[in-house]
């Protein structure tokens, strides 16, 4: 079996110049993608990049969007793909990296399929973080960032978006094989502990143990 980069091409069909390797990480909101992105990079040679993150720095900047993106994150939407693509492949050519954990992406079928056909990029695999709503909505609302989304009533219409936008994109992924699905309800470190198995003690074990997992995505890993 040929290793999941090889396969990556870019809008035309022709190999795209680069083949990076992407790990789409989601999860419902307050289930600990960031948190376990930070462990992760601190441990592999990944790049972070938090679709959530880009959009608020996007606002911050004063773009033409600003206001747009604002609306949308304060009623739990999804911004259309267009903007959020171009910031990913803007924050992926600026990194330098050819290693990309993309956390809170793609959000919805909108968001993966254009994706799909912009970049021209698979996943070599999709990392869930499975919590439930009672335990990510404490998180949240314990988690103090300022953020102008973490208040009960958006809360809910995120889950809301979660369950009924971004799980179809996850099942569609169960489906090729490709989601590690990881029970997100114990420690920080208990949960990293599990990542850690799926990433390998070497960096270079990425692709080769996604393709011997996909057999068992189904199952909840521990
Ligand atoms: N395993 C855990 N146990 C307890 N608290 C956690 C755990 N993981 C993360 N947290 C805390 O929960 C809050 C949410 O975590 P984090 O920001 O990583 O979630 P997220 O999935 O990125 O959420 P969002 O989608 O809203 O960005 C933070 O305050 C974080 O410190
Ligand atoms: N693909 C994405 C990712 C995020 N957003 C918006 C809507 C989310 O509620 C908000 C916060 O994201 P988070 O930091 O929780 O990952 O950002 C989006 O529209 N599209
Ligand atoms: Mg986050």
């Amino acid at each position: 079996m040929g290793s999941v980069e090889a396969t990556n091409k870019d809008a035309n069909g022709s190999p795209a110049e680069k083949n990076p390797t992407v790990v789409f990480v989601l999860g419902g909101p307050g289930s600990g993608k960031g948190t376990q992105c930070a462990n992760i990079v601190d441990n592999f040679k990944f790049t972070h990049l938090s679709a959530g993150d880009l959009l608020r720095a996007e606002i911050k900047s004063g773009s033409e969007n600003g206001t747009m993106i604002q609306n949308m994150i304060k009623e739990g939407k999804i911004v259309p793909s267009e903007v959020t693509i171009k910031l990913l492949q803007k924050a992926m050519k600026e990194s330098g990296n050819d290693k990309f954990l993309i956390d809170g992406f793609p959000r919805n079928e909108e968001n993966r399929a254009a994706f799909e056909k912009v970049t021209g990029i698979e996943p070599a695999f999709v990392l869930y973080f499975d919590c439930p709503e009672e335990e990510m909505e404490r998180r949240l609302l314990s988690r103090n960032q300022g953020r102008e989304d973490d208040n009960i009533e958006t809360i809910r219409k995120r889950f809301k978006v979660f369950l009924e936008s971004s799980l179809p994109v996850i099942n569609y992924y169960d489906a090729k094989g490709k989601v590690r699905k990881i029970n997100a309800a114990r420690s920080v470190e208990e949960v990293f502990e599990t990542v850690k198995g799926i990433f390998g003690s070497k960096n270079e074990k990425v692709i080769s143990v996604s393709i011997a997992c996909s057999v068992v995505s189904h199952f909840v890993i521990t």
